[in-house]
C-alpha cells in the first residue's frame, strides 16, 4: 500500500531524512522506532505532505505523492495524529468529531445552521468505534489526556482514511490510558481493516502489537522486518537497543 525508496530531507543541509526505505502492506501495523532525532516525525511529516522531500519517492497506492500538498494525501486516505494534541479545545467531543466527518464530506460545520444535525450517525458511529461514546457531550478541552488522544484519533478517522498515521500514540499516558490505547489500536486494525503506521519510544508496546518494525538512525533505515527479525538484528542491538537482546 505505501513504498518509500530513497527518501531525502535536509534542513540548512543537515540531513534528517538521509535514505529512509519502508514498505507497509494493507492491514498491517507497523512501527517506526530509533532514538531522539533519528528522524521519524520528518519522514511522518514527508509521507503527509506537511514537507517535501528533496528526493526519493513515496508510492501509495500506485501513485508518487511526494511533494503533494497535505489536503491532496487526506483525499488520497492518508490520516494523521500529532504529537502534540490538535483538537478544539472549547468544542464538545461529539463536535470535533463531526466537524471532521463533515470537512471530510466537504460540508461546513456552522452551529447556528442546521449542519448541526448533519452527520450524526456517521459521527456516532465513529464516537463508538473508539469508546467515547460516553463523552459525546464533554467538552474535549477537560478530557484527560489519554481521552484527548483517543479523541484526535477518532478526528483523523473522520476523513474515513486507508492509511492511519500516529505519531506516539501513548505519549505521556499513565499506563491504564496507554492499555486503552494499545487495545484501540489493535481493535481499529482488526475491525475496520485500517493500516496503521506509528512512531513509539514504548519498546515493549511496539514489539507487542507491531506486525513489521522499521528502525531508523541518523535518517536512514538500519532494518525493516517482523518484530523477531529486527531484535535479532546486531546493528539494532549495538545502535539501539543497547547491545542487549
Ligand atoms: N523544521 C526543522 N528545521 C530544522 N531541523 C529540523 C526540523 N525538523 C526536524 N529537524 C531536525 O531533524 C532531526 C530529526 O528530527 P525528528 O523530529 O524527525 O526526529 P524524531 O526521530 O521524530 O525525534 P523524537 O523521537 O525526539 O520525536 C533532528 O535533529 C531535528 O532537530
Amino acid at each position: 500500500m505505501l513504498y518509500i525508496k530513497a527518501v531525502q530531507k535536509s534542513f540548512d543541509g543537515f540531513m534528517a531524512v538521509n535514505g529512509a526505505n519502508l514498505s507497509v502492506d494493507k492491514g498491517e501495523i507497523v512501527a517506526v522506532i530509533g532514538p531522539n532525532g533519528a528522524g521519524k516525525t520528518t519522514l511522518f511529516s514527508l509521507i503527509t505532505g506537511q514537507l517535501k522531500p528533496d528526493s526519493g519517492e513515496i508510492i501509495f497506492k500506485n501513485e508518487n505523492i511526494a511533494g503533494l500538498p497535505p489536503y491532496a494525501i487526506c483525499r488520497k486516505g492518508i490520516s494523521r495524529s500529532f504529537q502534540v494534541v490538535n483538537i478544539f479545545n472549547r468544542l464538545t467531543v461529539f463536535e470535533n468529531v463531526q466537524a471532521a466527518v463533515l470537512s471530510h464530506q466537504k460540508k461546513v460545520l456552522n452551529l447556528f445552521s442546521p449542519a448541526k444535525n448533519m452527520a450524526v450517525k456517521e459521527t456516532e458511529e465513529l464516537l463508538e468505534s473508539v469508546g467515547l461514546t460516553d463523552k459525546a457531550d464533554s467538552i474535549s478541552g477537560l478530557l484527560s489526556h489519554g481521552d484527548q488522544k483517543v479523541l484526535e484519533m477518532a478526528i483523523a478517522l473522520g476523513n474515513r482514511p486507508e492509511l492511519l498515521i500516529l505519531d506516539e500514540p501513548t505519549a505521556g499516558m499513565s499506563p491504564e490510558e496507554t492499555a486503552v490505547s494499545i487495545d484501540l489500536i489493535r481493535r481499529l486494525s482488526r475491525e475496520l481493516g485500517l493500516t496503521i503506521l506509528f512512531c513509539e519510544h514504548d519498546i515493549a508496546l511496539v514489539f507487542s502489537i507491531s506486525h513489521k518494525i522499521m528502525v531508523m538512525q541518523q535518517g536512514q533505515t538500519i532494518i525493516q522486518g517482523k518484530p523477531d527479525e529486527v531484535r535479532e538484528n546486531k546493528q539494532v542491538q549495538e545502535a539501539y537497543l543497547g547491545g542487549a537482546n
